[in-house]
């Protein structure tokens, strides 16, 4: 190269002219690719999407959500990434997915966390997972056998960076068709660490347990602390006043009195609660037929301030079954249906073991392990549980196929709840027979 052309007079022109090209390269391939429908303020920044071999999904500039990666595979990512996060655990599909493999031999920096959707998923897993990607040099690739699991922690890593709500999350998993949406499990697990992180520096939820002790039924009282708005959740004719007292105690305002179902060993508070607080709407499943000033569905949201409980069906002890599930995931009240070691009788009022199973595994047992359980009744005095603790020690659940469990409760030989004769008229009109 002579002097001449080193020192031209072009020079300059050449260089601006190169740095426009990198430029616009650079802005063209950060432009955010707006997906149709998801709200403006939701939209990725840095989503791409492109399709590098059957089992693998691009998803995301930094992330990379994909299955089984062979040696191939492997050597074209290790020009783009630079780590790689294994998700899989040593059972079943996963066997075969190398956490130390090709990748390593690549020069990729690799990380192994085991994440068992059907036992681990946990509030902890989630920070772990977030904390991995953290520490891990950018790009990096996350694997799974199926996309699931690594779309599920592309999705919350995402979530946290634009610091989304657990409905824009949803939103977005649902308009990027992100594999993770279609499994209950790692649905809860996402939506839950996210809105574990959208409550945190809120003031706690006001919460008492209260008890009726001829039945053994346990009323809850939530509250919004910021509002005071509160709701009850199964109250007990014969413990209203009590409740009603401890609301004034508190300085709330009842805005619902719930039923996790129509009971058939006392009679509801509910009705009496609605004529008593202006204001205060009994509420049920509407497929349970019983009367009431509001009848539910499953995805309801019942809000008290600025908070709410979400109603799902997990119909089995009774077809109109609910159980109420906090905004933040962290409690669950399941009436009848999951019980501390053990569960609801399925052997009237509509009862069915095949979908108390149903319901218990994907509407109960699909939330975080964290979750506080919150049951109906207990007849040996314990208060609470965890999903986590339920799906270890419930006897007639933790391990059992479906029939197994079907034989189980088929086989309970309970007598009758004492009052049934009395409860199941009167809860039919909302609590008002009796009165
Ligand atoms: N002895 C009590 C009724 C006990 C009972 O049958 N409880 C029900 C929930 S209330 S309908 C139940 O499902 N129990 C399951 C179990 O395994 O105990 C009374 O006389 O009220």
């Amino acid at each position: 190269m002579t002097s001449s052309a080193l020192y031209s007079p072009w020079r300059p022109l050449v260089i601006f002219y190169g740095i426009c090209c990198y430029s616009a390269t650079a802005f063209l391939s950060s432009t955010p690719f707006c997906p149709r429908g998801v709200p403006k303020s939701i939209r990725s920044r840095s989503f791409v999407s492109s399709r590098l071999a059957s089992t693998m999904t691009v998803t995301a500039a930094d992330i990379t959500t994909a299955g089984k990666l062979g040696e191939a595979e492997t050597s074209a990512l290790s020009d783009k990434y630079k780590s790689v996060l294994y998700l899989a655990t040593d059972k079943g599909a996963d066997k075969g997915i190398e956490p130390n493999g090709f990748a390593s031999l690549r020069g990729l920096t690799t990380r192994h966390l085991p994440v068992d959707v059907k036992d681990g998923l946990s509030l902890q897993l989630a920070t772990d997972a977030l904390q991995a990607l953290d520490e891990l040099p950018a790009p990096a690739l996350v694997v799974c056998s199926s996309g699931g699991r690594a779309s599920a922690v592309q999705c919350l890593r995402k979530a946290t960076e634009e610091g989304w709500t657990k409905d824009q999350t949803l939103a977005y998993a649902l308009e990027m068709k992100l594999p993770f949406v279609k499994n209950p499990s790692l649905k809860d697990w996402v939506l839950a660490t996210v809105a574990a992180r959208e409550y945190r520096d809120e003031l706690p939820l006001l919460f008492r347990p209260l008890y009726e002790e001829t039945s053994w039924t346990y009323t809850f009282l939530l509250g919004c602390p910021v509002t005071k708005e509160a709701i009850l959740i199964d109250p007990v004719d014969l413990t209203v006043e009590r409740d009603l007292q401890v609301i004034k105690e508190m300085g709330l305002t009842l805005v619902a009195a719930l039923n996790t179902h129509c009971h058939a060993d006392h009679v509801t508070g509910s009705g009496l609660l609605a004529q008593k607080v202006p204001g205060c709407k009994s509420m049920i499943a509407k497929i349970s037929g019983a009367k009431a000033s509001v009848h539910l569905e499953s995805g309801d949201r019942v809000r008290f301030g600025r908070r709410y409980v979400e109603a799902r069906a997990t119909p089995g002890h009774t077809n109109g079954c609910m159980t109420f599930v906090t905004d933040d995931m962290k409690m669950a009240f399941t009436g009848d249906a999951l019980l501390i070691r053990g569960c609801g009788r399925t052997d009237f009022q509509q009862g069915s073991p095949e979908t108390m199973f149903e319901s218990i595994w994907t509407q109960i047992f699909s939330l975080p392990h964290e979750t506080s359980v919150y049951p109906g009744h207990d007849y040996r005095g314990r208060l609470m549980s965890t999903i986590g603790e339920e799906k270890r020690f419930n006897s007639r659940l933790s391990g059992k196929s479906r029939e197994e469990f079907i034989e189980i409760m088929n086989n309970l030989k309970l007598a009758y709840p004492k009052k049934i004769d009395v409860a199941l008229p009167a809860n039919l009109v909302d609590g008002l027979l009796a009165s």
